[in-house]
């Protein structure tokens, strides 16, 4: 499904991204944990294709798309949910859906104004809506949407294409404990055959979500398994005991 091989990047003299393999499968929930600073928003980048890696390669389905532009990788399946703001704040949630479904079924263009009503629209507006737990929020102005309905718009928003890969760049940052529960029923209501990468920093979260666990540390990773074995992993405690410090 996703395979990532031999991924370098440097940064001038510092090298962020070193030599960085993972294979995932289909409908695989992984997670990136690893301190400040570890790579994992550059491996985001590189994955997503917001930055060219050095060396490396990067295929989707076996095809490689590793000098392939954001757009195309899209198109191709590769969906990043940034944690940017990437909403439009005047319109409704239901608004922003449909103009991100429309785009994803061709749809938008200049002379078509009434995109939102069309049938193939308002379908899928209404099923990404039920995945995402915004059922009841389609009229809500964004501007007035609470934080946690806005981080599960911009989901909803990466799902519009129907991506095979999601990519989830911190998705419970910012959020407090209520919403992580919340963040539990939004993955609940995701296809299971989406395959998920989610960069986080709550391990007790990675532990409770992942199917498998990618702990990078200086660039590297240092550590691959399932979250029983990561938790068990004296290397893991080690790398996260000042994190498990700074975060308490
Ligand atoms: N464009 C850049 N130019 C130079 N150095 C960079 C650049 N982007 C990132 N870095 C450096 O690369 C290292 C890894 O950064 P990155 O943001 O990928 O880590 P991270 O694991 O996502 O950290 P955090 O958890 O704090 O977000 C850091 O030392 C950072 O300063």
């Amino acid at each position: 499904m996703l395979e990532v091989t031999g991924l370098h990047k440097s940064f001038g003299a510092l090298t962020v991204t070193d030599n960085v393999s993972f294979r995932m499968d289909r409908g695989e929930r992984r997670v990136v944990l690893g301190p400040n600073g570890a790579g994992k928003t550059t491996l985001f980048n590189l994955l997503a294709g917001d930055l060219a890696p050095s060396a490396g390669e990067i295929r989707l389905d076996g095809r490689p798309v590793t000098g392939l532009s954001v757009d195309r990788r899209a198109r191709l399946g590769l969906s990043r949910s940034y944690q940017k703001n990437n909403l439009f704040d005047a319109l409704t949630v239901r608004e922003n859906l449909a103009l991100a479904a429309a785009a994803a079924l061709g749809l938008s263009g200049l002379f078509r104004r009434d995109t939102h009503r069309d049938p193939a629209v308002v379908d899928r507006v209404a099923e990404i809506a039920g995945q995402v737990g915004l059922a009841d929020r389609l009229d809500l102005p964004v501007h007035s949407a609470p934080y946690g309905n806005r981080r599960q718009l911009e989901v909803g928003i990466a799902l519009a294409a129907r991506p095979k890969v999601l990519l989830m760049d911190e998705p419970t940052s910012g959020v407090g404990p209520g919403m992580i529960h919340a963040f539990h029923e939004l993955l609940g209501g995701l296809p299971r055959d989406l395959t998920i990468l989610i960069i986080e920093h709550d391990m007790d979260l990675a532990f409770d979500v992942a199917d498998r666990i990618t702990v990078l540390n200086y660039g590297k990773v240092v550590f691959e398994g399932t979250p029983e074995e990561t938790r068990a992993s004296p290397l893991v405690h080690e790398i996260y005991l000042g994190e498990w410090g700074a975060h308490a």
